[in-house]
């Protein structure tokens, strides 16, 4: 196994006599972005806590460069943590807040004002430098959050749903941003969400969470094509999930040359679908499409087929929308699906 930059093995957590954490075990390599992504109460922030130093009640090793340190001080970590509220002192300005820990590790003026003055720019925030918090917008406040935290140039950034108080577009800016202040300047981060968009966007790797465990660890193409069971491949992308007895039933007696088990699920990506016949490999499915909900540049429509199997169906979103309540065909390529768990 390659070496890990943070290695977390046999983390476990019981908070008010509940054990909320069980038995994890993960690692995360340097310069890379993970995203824990799960449910709410799966335990993403009891986790980060406990690797921040804020969770005493936890037995496990944490391993950082290198080095033990769950029992080492908060503030002996070299661990910075960004969390969704900003948290910024709200009588000091922008430069200030941003200066504020280099401050205190008592660095010399002109090396605070150069790095200070550096991270504003790779924040794109110079010209608030004077302002205060109350006269930034959200997304600006949490640039500064993130400024103050990256210039202390900590092993490793913990960041908690940092976009969720956020609207959708400044949402989706600064996670990009976030991604590009990761890529140049080298930081490790770990990087909660319960949004699979956001985490399927910006990570290099993803801890899918449930129920206080690690489901599967995986690239963000890996968690999406080959979901190691039926948790995530519902959780990620939201896709249909038979059992082989039901795809028999709609005609696909073989997955990739290999006879469908009856008992085992398959997973259908609604995009997967076609209106027209593409390829000789697809096989004609007749039914109806019951409803449909426009999401942006595709359309979702309900599906169901002349056996009575309701489906996902995922369309680009084109001039004219597919009729409803009318007989329709859509073709499906049976080589195209995954079995759960392979
Ligand atoms: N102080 C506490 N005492 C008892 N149980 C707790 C305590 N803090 C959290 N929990 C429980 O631990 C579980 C995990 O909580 P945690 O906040 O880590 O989840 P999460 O995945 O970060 O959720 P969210 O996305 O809602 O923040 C939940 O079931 C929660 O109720």
């Amino acid at each position: 196994m390659t070496e890990q930059f943070l290695q977390v093995t046999n983390l476990r957590i019981t908070l008010s006599g509940n054990s909320v954490i069980d038995d994890m075990t993960f690692g995360i390599k340097k310069n890379t972005l993970t995203t824990f992504l799960g449910p709410s109460g799966s335990g993403k922030t009891t986790v980060l806590r406990a690797i921040a130093g804020l969770n005493q009640n936890m037995t496990g090793t944490i391993t950082l460069d290198g080095e033990q340190i769950q029992t080492t001080p908060v503030n002996q970590r070299h661990i910075g943590m960004i969390f969704q509220s900003y948290a910024l002192f709200p009588n000091m300005s922008v430069f200030d807040n941003v200066a504020y820990g280099l401050r205190v590790r008592k660095e010399s003026a002109s090396t605070i004002d150069q790095k200070v003055n550096s991270m504003l720019t790779t924040v794109g925030l110079t010209e608030k430098k004077d302002s205060f918090p109350a006269n930034l917008s959200g997304g600006q406040k949490q640039r500064v959050a993130i400024a103050r935290a990256m210039v202390l140039e900590p092993k490793l950034l913990l960041l908690d749903e940092p976009l969720s108080a956020l609207d959708a577009k400044i949402r989706v800016e600064l996670r990009s941003q976030i991604r590009q202040y990761q890529q140049k300047l080298g930081i490790t981060m770990l990087f909660v969400t319960h949004d699979q968009s956001e985490a399927m966007t910006i990570s290099d790797d993803i801890i899918v969470m449930d129920q206080g465990k690690v489901q599967q660890q995986g690239s963000p193409m890996t968690i999406y094509t080959s979901p190691k069971n039926q948790f995530i491949a519902k959780f990620i992308g939201d896709h249909n999930v038979l059992n082989g007895d039901t795809l028999s039933q709609l005609g696909f007696t073989h997955i990739k040359g290999t006879v469908v088990t009856p008992t085992a699920d398959y997973i259908i990506r609604p995009e997967l679908f076609t209106v027209t016949k593409v390829n000789n490999d697809q096989i004609a499915i007749q039914g109806q499409l019951l409803s449909l909900t426009i999401l942006g540049d595709r359309v979702r429509y309900q599906f169901e087929t002349a056996h009575h199997v309701l489906l996902k169906v995922e369309t680009l979103n084109r001039a004219t929308l597919l009729p409803l309540n009318k007989p329709v065909t859509l073709y499906l390529d049976g080589n195209a699906l995954e079995k759960v768990g392979d």
